[in-house]
């Protein structure tokens, strides 16, 4: 059986990249951080799956997800071993953790490569950012530094970008009880690829649809669909609510998510030259669909790490920069972006980071360093002055 090295063994990992490798076949070796979910999955080599149908959600189908078993990134020698004879390896660590497997994969390659094994190799990157695979190239190139080995990634290793469609929510204690490995998954089966990337030969992976456009399709995730879940979360931590359903429930809230999504959609539509009404109806199912409470997040876990979410190519500024391109005036994502400046969450170590920036330097500092906004710029005085009205109290959604 052929094996896949899979790091990030949490939500997405187990959750959506697990099934797709037990059902085409292929064994996964997770590389995580969690020494006790390390433990259970050497213990079990298997974990259960509930995958939630999304239009008969109390008809939920639990699975078991088998050949299975893991290992810790701080065991260099292991994952290097596990590389040098993988047949595929792939990411789902969030994008901010990238810089750290950067090492570990790069010493698997060259022991690859030491011991005579050509075989062409692909990355599969499972993160919600735009151009994942030109950051982590750089990252690679940076960490290989010899010529001759940056020319042996670029012959040998496919750095791949896809798009992850599936949503798994926050576990709740209630639903990991009886095992802690357990995972409830959206049903979205489907694994859209950046066709293009690929070196050798293509995998064999169930649900995989080789994309000839993908970029515009990733972007599209991010800049439409992951910024209206953004715009949701973060006026509705304003309001004070704790799940995705009841913030979407909320009328005021509702319109502001609608418009901002017709602000980025409308950009990109005009930025690569497509028709906007696929993506319009896709707006107004996902709307629907977050108000479902069977389905529901909390606000904490969608909105998770504003300052990556508010940096310059991300779903709410580089919408903005986008539409304001095409001369749309983004309102409502300066209004997101203004509430996102507002997120505050104890356990969240880059709100925490970002409230910091804001006590020393102002919400200024996070648009300058962060959004690479410059201060005389239409989008500046408008976040700045959404910022301000919600920090005085107005009730303006
Ligand atoms: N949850 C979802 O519905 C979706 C998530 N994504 C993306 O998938 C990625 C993962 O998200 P989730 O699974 O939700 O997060 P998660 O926090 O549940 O999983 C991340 C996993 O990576 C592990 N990890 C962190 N640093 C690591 C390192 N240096 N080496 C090895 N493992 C490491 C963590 O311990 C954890 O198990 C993110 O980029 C996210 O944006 C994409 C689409 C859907
Ligand atoms: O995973 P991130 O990038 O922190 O953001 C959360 C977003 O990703 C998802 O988990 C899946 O696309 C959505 O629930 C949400 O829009």
């Amino acid at each position: 059986m052929e094996k896949v090295v899979h790091f990030g063994p949490g939500n997405i990992g187990r959750g959506f990249f697990g099934q797709l490798y037990y059902e085409s076949k292929l064994e996964t070796v997770y590389v995580g951080v969690t020494k006790e979910k390390i433990q259970l999955l050497n213990k079990y080599r298997q974990y259960p799956l509930v995958v939630m149908d999304a239009d008969h959600v109390k008809e939920a189908k639990e699975m078991i997800i088998k050949n299975v078993r893991a290992i810790n990134i701080s065991d260099l020698q292991k994952v290097e071993e596990e590389i040098s004879n993988a047949y595929l390896i792939s990411t789902s660590v969030g994008a901010k953790n990238l810089i750290h497997i950067v090492k570990p994969i790069v010493k698997g390659l060259k022991r690859r490569w030491e011991n005579k094994e050509y075989s062409k190799i692909n990355i599969l990157l499972g993160e919600n950012m735009v151009d994942t695979d030109i950051y982590f190239k750089e990252l690679l190139v940076k960490e290989l530094q010899d010529d001759h080995l940056i020319n042996m990634l670029n012959e040998y290793v496919g750095i791949v970008d896809t798009s992850v469609e599936r949503l798994v929510p926050n576990m709740t204690k209630e639903m990991k009880q009886g095992n802690p490995l357990k995972i409830y998954a959206g049903s979205s089966y489907d694994f859209p690829v950046n066709k293009y990337a690929f070196k050798g030969e293509i995998p064999r992976i169930k649900n995989m649809i080789l994309l000839d456009s993908f970029q515009y399709y990733k972007t599209r995730k991010i800049f439409v669909y992951n910024s209206l879940h953004a715009v949701v979360a973060y006026l509705g931590f304003v309001k004070g609510y704790q799940h995705i359903s009841e913030a979407i429930n909320d009328h005021h809230i509702r319109y502001i998510v609608y418009c901002s999504a017709l602000e980025s959609g409308k950009a990109l539509a005009k930025e690569f030259n497509v028709s906007f009404t696929e993506t319009l109806d896709k707006i107004n199912s996902m709307i629907e669909r977050l108000r479902d409470p069977d389905l529901d997040d909390t606000i904490i876990r969608v909105g998770r790490d504003p300052l990556r979410k508010l940096s310059d190519n991300d779903r709410i500024i580089g919408g903005a920069k986008l539409a304001l391109k095409h001369r749309i005036l983004p309102l409502n994502l300066c209004l997101a972006a203004a509430a996102a400046l507002h997120f505050r969450v104890p356990t969240d170590n880059l709100s925490n980071v970002m409230q910091d920036m804001i006590d020393i330097g102002g919400p200024e500092e996070v648009l300058e360093k962060i959004c690479k906004l410059q201060s005389d710029s239409i989008l500046w005085g408008l976040i700045l002055g959404y910022y301000e009205i919600i920090s005085k109290g107005y009730k303006i959604f």
